[in-house]
């Protein structure tokens, strides 16, 4: 199955609370009656057995007034999509359309235009630079997501026939240790492990040493996601850049947020707090196929411009790929 289809097949609690929302704006006008279509003059077969097909009856339509636009704005907003981009968004839809009488298919497509519009300029898959080794290092809250998406890109990388390491940056965990030994072995990519609650800036260094005397192209490292507070997860980033900057100081290439999209608004929170953490490059959104709240990547992309490397829309390897803004609006709304 292409990704685009499976966007489209997994986006769906979040595409059916937007088209139902759609429809419902549609038929809520008083003055909606479903037309019937004219009926056809019937062709040849029709005048001969008198059974000429009926066309679809039309779809109903509604002045696009000030109410209406409300009650998109609303609609949008329960989508995720936040205050400040549903009222751009709408604004967008009203201009020069004012009191003309709109489907909700047609409000579908004008909706994934302006929504397509704003995530275009952040559509970018993750830059990949000449670099030996780039650095990837991956941040995010605890279950976002950051081992499966971190096993999935290496597994992608490796199939693109570039070498990958992979370094457990989260010591704390065990599980999460484990997790990405599992994912290493699947993707065919060394994963370099530290002792339960060792200095994950030293496993870094080694690492790191590593990946250059094996000329590795690419070196993925993970870290924690939540210490006791923030200013321990703020110094231990920290430190990991510090010494991998020992070795290399354009480390690291890149500084990938992972979020997860259930967690809807609160992805926003979790920008601005790792932003003031680490120098976050881009983001990767997970877990687009157990919400209807995808709408929050819009309202990312609308309040940081961050750049969108890639998307999750499952479990498995093949279920993360680079993001199309296109192809991401569309599905979004159903279409
Ligand atoms: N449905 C779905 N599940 C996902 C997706 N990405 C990750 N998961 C699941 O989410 C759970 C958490 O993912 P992890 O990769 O372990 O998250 P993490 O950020 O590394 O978290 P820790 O290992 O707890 O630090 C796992 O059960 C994953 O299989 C996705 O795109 N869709």
């Amino acid at each position: 199955m292409s990704f685009l289809s499976k966007l489209r097949d997994r986006l769906t609690r979040s595409s059916t609370k937007i088209g139902e929302g759609l429809d419902g704006i549609v038929d809520a006008a008083p003055e909606v009656v479903p037309q019937p279509a004219p009926a056809p003059s019937p062709g040849l077969v029709g005048r001969l057995f008198g059974t000429a097909p009926a066309a679809p009856p039309e779809e109903p339509r509604r002045a696009l007034d000030d109410a209406m636009l409300e009650e998109l704005e609303d609609m949008l907003v329960q989508a995720d999509l936040g205050v400040d981009t549903a009222l751009r968004v709408t604004a967008n839809i009203a201009e020069g359309r004012m009191g003309r009488r709109v489907s909700s298919t047609e409000l579908r497509q004008l909706l994934a235009g302006e929504i397509a519009r704003i995530m275009a300029p952040v559509a970018r898959p993750l830059p990949i630079y000449p670099k030996k080794p780039q650095v990837v290092l991956v941040v995010g809250v605890n279950g976002a997501g950051k081992t499966t998406t971190i096993g999935k890109l290496a597994s992608q990388f490796r199939a693109a026939g570039k070498s990958v390491m992979i370094a457990a940056g989260d010591t704390f965990r065990a599980a999460a240790v484990e997790q990405l030994q599992i994912w290493g072995q699947r993707a065919g990519v060394p994963v370099m492990v530290a002792a339960q609650g060792s200095d994950p800036a030293s496993l870094a260094f080694d690492a790191m040493t590593r990946a250059e005397a094996e000329g590795a192209d690419l070196l993925m490292i993970d870290t924690a996601g939540r210490l006791q507070n923030r200013a321990d997860l703020m110094e231990e980033l920290a430190k990991i850049v510090r010494v991998i900057r020992k070795k290399d100081p354009t480390a690291p290439h890149n500084t990938l947020l992972v979020l997860d999209a259930t967690t809807g608004q609160n992805a926003l929170n979790q920008v601005e707090t790792f932003r003031q953490l680490a120098d976050v490059s881009g983001l990767v959104m997970t877990k687009l196929d157990g919400t209807a709240r995808g709408g929050v990547l819009v309202a990312l992309a609308d309040r940081f411009g961050l750049p969108i490397h890639a998307i999750g829309v499952g479990e498995q390897i093949d279920d993360l790929d680079a993001f199309d803004a296109n192809d991401f609006a569309r599905a979004l709304v159903g279409l």
